[in-house]
């Protein structure tokens, strides 16, 4: 029996709610298996500690989590006690950078039964390699005077070794997908960083003949995932395009709250970390209607990266059949509640698995 030691921060508003949600079905995951064990070790990092003690973890926080083998997070953010800026680079950012989680992998897929806003979902079936590790998430920069003269300067960083990480990692990916990469630039009017994004994408694409590509510029490429998804497979981009587009992909099929993130380490240095693309949301927190899907198909990912695939997709196929059943969230236009649409899926799961 293989026993997984992790660490859990539900974090902040529905983190509390989808977390405990999603730990209930991977138990009932392990359960079926047989064959492996999740240990969870909860930690109660998050805005009201930083009220409580002037930092968001401890100070050793990151030596605490080293010890785990991943971290499954909920969402962190408050901005009634925290500023966001704050909790973000504290935290999340934090983390992410010291355990050198230089990947963040976002997928997105189309399930029958979604109300999807595009006519035809059915072709949306992508996943989004958002860089992780530097770009236009920086601290360089500064503000100077006041009034009419201040001030800001926010400088973007990046690395020929970030870009081609990213890049490599998205062309590896798509040779078990559908053998597309897509490059989201913007080197028209970012003068510097994303001109070298393109030489970059252009080197490492010699390497990958297989493989086709496409380059949009990042505003052409946001209306492409509305008008036509089915050009794409997989979208490597910068840290903020990344991010955008992430959500987007989420938006497109009905909510934020089924879309699913892995931070991961590819160097086996340290854990990755598995989150939810989305946030506290602030506003249905403490209802008990927050969607637990996204934090379900996170821990589908997390099954996957410890290599029970094959538990990993029944768990999504499950997940399937609960959107398809319509015993969903009031998100996604039904009525069910966190506790009972993770109980679907664990039962469905349990069916299946017979
Ligand atoms: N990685 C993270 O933990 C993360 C990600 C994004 C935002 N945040 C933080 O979360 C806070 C709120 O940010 P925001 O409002 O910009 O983004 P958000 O993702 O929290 O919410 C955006 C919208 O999506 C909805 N939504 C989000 N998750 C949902 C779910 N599981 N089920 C149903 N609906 C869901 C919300 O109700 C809201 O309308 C801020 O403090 C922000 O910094 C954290
Ligand atoms: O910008 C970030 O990375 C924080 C949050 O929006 C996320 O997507 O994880
Ligand atoms: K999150
Ligand atoms: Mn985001």
């Amino acid at each position: 029996m293989r026993k997984i030691q992790l660490a859990v921060v539900p974090g902040d508003g529905v983190g509390k709610e989808v977390v405990p949600a999603a730990i209930d079905v991977l138990h009932t995951v392990a359960e079926v298996h047989g064959g492996f064990q999740f240990e969870f070790t909860e930690f109660p990092w998050n805005s009201d500690y930083y009220v409580e003690h002037g930092k968001m973890m401890p100070d050793d926080g990151i030596n605490i989590l080293s010890a785990y083998e991943g971290v499954f997070l909920g969402s962190i953010g408050n901005a009634k006690l925290v500023p966001d800026r704050v909790s973000t680079w504290d935290f999340i950012i934090k983390i992410r950078r010291e355990f050198e989680q230089s990947i963040n992998l976002r997928p997105a897929k189309y399930f029958k039964g979604l109300k999807s806003p595009l006519v035809n979902p059915r072709d949306f079936d992508l996943v989004v390699v958002r860089e992780n590790s530097e770009g236009e998430y920086s601290q360089v920069g500064g503000r100077i005077y006041k009034g009419e003269d201040e001030l800001a300067i926010q400088n973007a960083i990046f690395s020929r070794k970030g870009s081609e990480r990213a890049m490599r990692f998205a062309f590896e990916l798509a040779r078990k997908r559908r053998n597309h990469v897509t490059s989201a630039t913007k080197s028209n009017g970012i003068f510097h960083s994303m001109p070298f994004w393109d030489e970059v994408f252009d080197e490492v694409k010699k390497d990958y003949q297989d493989v086709d590509t496409a380059a949009y510029h990042i505003d052409a490429l946001t209306a492409y995932f509305v008008t036509r998804p089915e050009t794409l497979d997989v979208v490597v981009a910068s840290n903020l395009f990344g991010d955008i587009l992430s959500d987007l992909g989420g938006a497109i099929l009905g909510s934020i709250g089924i879309a699913p993130a892995a931070n991961i380490n590819l160097n086996g240095k340290y854990p990755s970390m598995f989150e939810p693309v989305h946030g506290s949301a602030p506003d249905i927190y403490g209802k008990g209607i927050a969607n637990p899907i996204g934090q379900i198909w996170t821990a589908k990912m997390m099954l996957d990266q410890f290599g029970f695939e094959d538990a990993g997709s029944l768990l999504l196929d499950s997940i399937g059949d609960v959107i398809e059943s319509g015993f969903v969230t009031p998100d996604l236009g039904g009525k069910a509640s966190t506790t009972e649409v993770a109980e679907e899926i664990a039962r469905i799961f349990k069916e299946k698995a017979k």
